[in-house]
């Protein structure tokens, strides 16, 4: 079993088992037929994903990984909040007729702001700051801007990340660490999906500035399961599982900006079926 299998399943089963249902309250999600999208939720799940042993991927079913990580340079690297620039369709039903999905995640991250170093956007700031100050603990971005919001097709749910390096005794290299902010979390449909984003972030970011990828603790205000979904996860956490799979990305990348999809290799991902068609609560 790979350990974000395990750290999956006790998450789910503890939703379920101890969760509080939103049934009946004023919701605002809705299926595509128009009815209410109601969740078992646990406030406050914090997980931690040790990369140094094995890559976060659960085996239960595929997460999309190379998806995932064409999502994470959309908004990350391309700083696009544009669907045409996106080679998925999991943003679809969030996008204007321009394809636009407002002023939020890339979008965020590509607005510059004055330092005193200059001009930056929250990415480069990142960059810089790993390679000139790893050991500032003022290392973070933050896309949960109160002033765009009403021009965001959704708020953003995975909004913050604070980066933090640590240093092993006999390391040459220093560990970088991060913290996933996350306020909202279908735990179904996207749990493992961004778990493995943020972590291929992470990898990244260590790449290019010399380290290695650490810790990842993603911390979840709202973890929950859709009444539709209570099913599919019952089934899903009762299957048989794999050791994770081994990704990499290609080690001759130097700069963030150079990354592209083929830069990433996933191999020995042995995983159950895939569950066909989840229904997604717009
Ligand atoms: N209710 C809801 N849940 C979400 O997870 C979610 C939203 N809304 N709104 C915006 C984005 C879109 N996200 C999504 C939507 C769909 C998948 C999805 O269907 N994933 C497929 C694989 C897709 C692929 O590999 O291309 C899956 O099987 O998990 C994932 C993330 C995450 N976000
Ligand atoms: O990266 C993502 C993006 C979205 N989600 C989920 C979490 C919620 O189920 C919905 C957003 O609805 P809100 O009412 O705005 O919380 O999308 C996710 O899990 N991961």
């Amino acid at each position: 079993m790979s350990y974000a299998d395990q750290v999956f399943i006790d998450m789910c089963r503890d939703i379920i088992e101890n969760g509080c249902s939103t049934e009946g309250e004023k919701v605002r999600p809705q299926w595509e037929d128009g009815t209410f999208a109601y969740t078992v939720k646990k406030f406050g799940v914090v997980n931690r994903y040790d990369l140094t042993k094995e890559f976060p991927a659960i085996t239960l079913r595929r997460t999309g990984i190379k998806s995932a990580f064409d999502e994470i340079l959309w908004i990350w690297q391309k700083k696009s909040n544009n669907i045409r620039d996106l080679n998925s369709h999991i943003w679809d039903e969030w996008a204007d007729g321009d394809g636009s999905i407002g002023k939020a995640y890339g979008y965020q991250l590509g607005v510059k702001h004055e330092y005193k170093e200059g001009m930056m956007d929250q990415v480069d700031r990142v960059l810089y700051d790993l390679e000139n100050n790893p050991y500032s603990r003022r290392i973070m971005t933050n896309i949960y801007v109160h002033q765009d919001l009403h021009e965001m097709a959704l708020y953003p749910c995975a909004y913050s990340m604070t980066f933090n390096v640590t240093k092993k005794p006999d390391s040459p290299r220093l560990t970088l660490n991060a913290v996933l902010n996350q306020r909202s979390q279908d735990v179904l449909a996207a749990n493992n999906w961004n778990v493995c984003q943020y972590a291929l972030l992470l990898m990244m970011f260590a790449q290019v500035s010399g380290m290695e990828a650490g810790e990842l603790l993603h911390v979840i205000a709202d973890a929950h399961i859709y009444d539709r979904h209570i099913p599919l996860v019952k089934e899903l956490i009762s299957r048989e599982t794999h050791d994770a799979p081994v990704v990499r990305l290609n080690p001759e990348i130097r700069s963030f900006y150079d990354f592209t999809v083929d830069d990433l290799s996933v191999e020995n991902y042995v995983t159950g079926p895939q569950i066909k068609n989840i229904p997604i609560a717009v």
